[in-house]
């Protein structure tokens, strides 16, 4: 399938034009005057506006209050219609837009779910299993069977939410409806896009929160007064906005040209590092001054280091590109259920991304006869000039989680970041192997 065909939204030249009236009065005198004479001035909410959104990308909008992002999501829902310009969406949507918005008031939580199922077609014979995930997720308790009116804004939120994800979208457009709720509920709610974005869901985004932008998108588009301002890599494209946040003037051209004076440069820098054959080198001096070795209780870990994807050990890396975290662990004896995660920290020793394999609650039962090879994929795309790299092996030993062996900081890399903005963890793990190498002394 060549790129083009996976467009599945496609928002050509939109604008949205709202008519102002300083009072209803004017509203009033504008409706009955014989004269055409006009009381209202025009508000340009968007102002030509075109993007494209591929299959699967989860794309955040920023910008300040006002600047269109709502609109633009209403506009792609089609809850609002655009004064000119036109847009094309392929596939079943599924959008949190304002709260509470699309849930009927009177009708108790539950009603509120049955009708939805009724409206959405959903077949009799899933019903009740689309009731009981919704009911589920909220975590309304006995509110469930209270009416919607009396619900706190967080409650509302919860249902909305767990409404539109468990409808199984093919877009799913979320407007700030994660701001409100708790902690845990957020933390629920974000677990829940990312398995989402792993099935593959297109995701439409809107946040305030600079972070949840960058580590839930993998594309951000920042409007300013109705116009577009940038269009790129999350990291960047929030960099700027924090960065001129306070700019009053702020103008597109002007912020186009410091996005290519900026990027353009990376860019080059970029492709020169492309030109040297290899994606990354190593450097003997540059070696770990914090490194503790727990004692280990049936397990060890060694020969912890960084590939490329040639298979070259390296600790100066090339930014933007993707490599192999791996360490070897051979077992005293037979473990039940093991798993093994990696850490990474920045100089200060905060942390900036960690994974563990089996993932969730499952383990690997260890034959003590093999050892194991383990191995995390990331992507280079820390703005921290240093990164240090922790390993662990972990089991169940009475009831309870343990380390079997455990080595903090245990290998050291360059990350080769220029400091362009300081917007927090950016990278991503894509996915962990184990495989099985033969014993020295097997
Ligand atoms: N129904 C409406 N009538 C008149 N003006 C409107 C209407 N809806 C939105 N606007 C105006 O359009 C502009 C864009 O509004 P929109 O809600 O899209 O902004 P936003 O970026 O989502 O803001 P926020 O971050 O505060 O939610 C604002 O100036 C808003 O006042």
């Amino acid at each position: 399938m060549n790129r083009e065909s996976e467009v599945v939204i496609s928002v050509n030249n939109i604008s949205k034009s709202y008519q102002l009236y300083a009072s209803p009065y004017d509203r009033l005198k504008e409706s009955l005057s014989l004269s055409n004479k006009k009381y209202h001035r025009i508000h340009k909410a968007l102002d030509d506006i075109s993007f494209k959104v591929y299959k699967g990308q989860t794309v955040g909008i920023i910008g300040k209050n006002g600047c269109g992002k709502s609109t633009i999501l209403k506009i792609i829902a089609k809850v609002v219609r655009p004064s000119s310009g036109s847009i094309q969406v392929k596939g079943r949507v599924s959008a949190i837009l304002e709260l509470g918005a699309g849930l009927n008031q009177e009708l108790s939580g539950l009603k509120n779910i049955h009708l939805f199922n009724t409206i959405n077609g959903i077949k009799k014979a899933d019903k009740d299993d689309v009731v009981k995930k919704v009911v589920e997720f909220s975590d309304l308790g006995k509110y469930i069977d209270q009416p919607v009116k009396s619900y706190s804004s967080g409650m509302k939120a919860r249902l909305a939410f767990a409404l539109a994800i468990n409808f199984d979208p093919d877009i799913l457009i979320v407007d700030e409806a994660l701001s409100v709720g708790d902690i845990s509920f957020r933390r629920k709610c974000f677990a829940k896009i990312e398995a989402l974005k792993q099935k593959g869901t297109t995701i439409l985004f809107v946040s305030h929160s600079e972070s949840s932008i960058i580590s839930l998108c993998d594309r951000a588009i920042w409007l300013s007064n109705g116009q577009y301002v940038l269009d790129g890599q999350p990291k960047e494209v929030v960099g700027l906005y924090s960065k001129h946040i306070n700019d009053k003037d702020l103008c597109c051209e002007k912020m186009n040209k410091l996005y290519k004076a900026l990027f353009s440069n990376v860019k080059d820098q970029k492709n020169e590092a492309l030109n040297v054959k290899a994606p990354g080198y190593y450097d003997k001096k540059l070696k770990p001054k914090s490194t503790i070795s727990y004692q280990n209780i049936g397990a060890e870990i060694y020969d912890l280091q960084v590939r490329d994807h040639s298979g070259r050990v390296v600790n100066i890396l090339k930014s933007g590109l993707g490599y192999l975290i791996e360490y070897k662990v051979k077992f005293e004896g037979h473990v039940e259920k093991a798993r093994f995660a990696t850490q990474i920290r920045d100089e200060k020793g905060h942390s900036l991304a960690g994974y563990v394999t089996p993932a969730t609650t499952e383990f690997l039962e260890i034959d003590p006869k093999i050892e194991y090879l383990i191995q995390f994929e990331f992507e280079n795309l820390f703005n921290t000039e240093m990164i240090f790299i922790s390993a662990g092996v972990r089991s169940i030993v009475d009831d309870q989680l343990v380390f079997l062996h455990r080595v903090l900081d245990g290998y050291v890399c360059k990350t080769s970041y220029q400091s362009v903005n300081n917007t927090g963890l950016t990278s991503l793990f894509k996915k962990a192997n184990i495989k099985e190498i033969q014993k020295d002394n097997a």
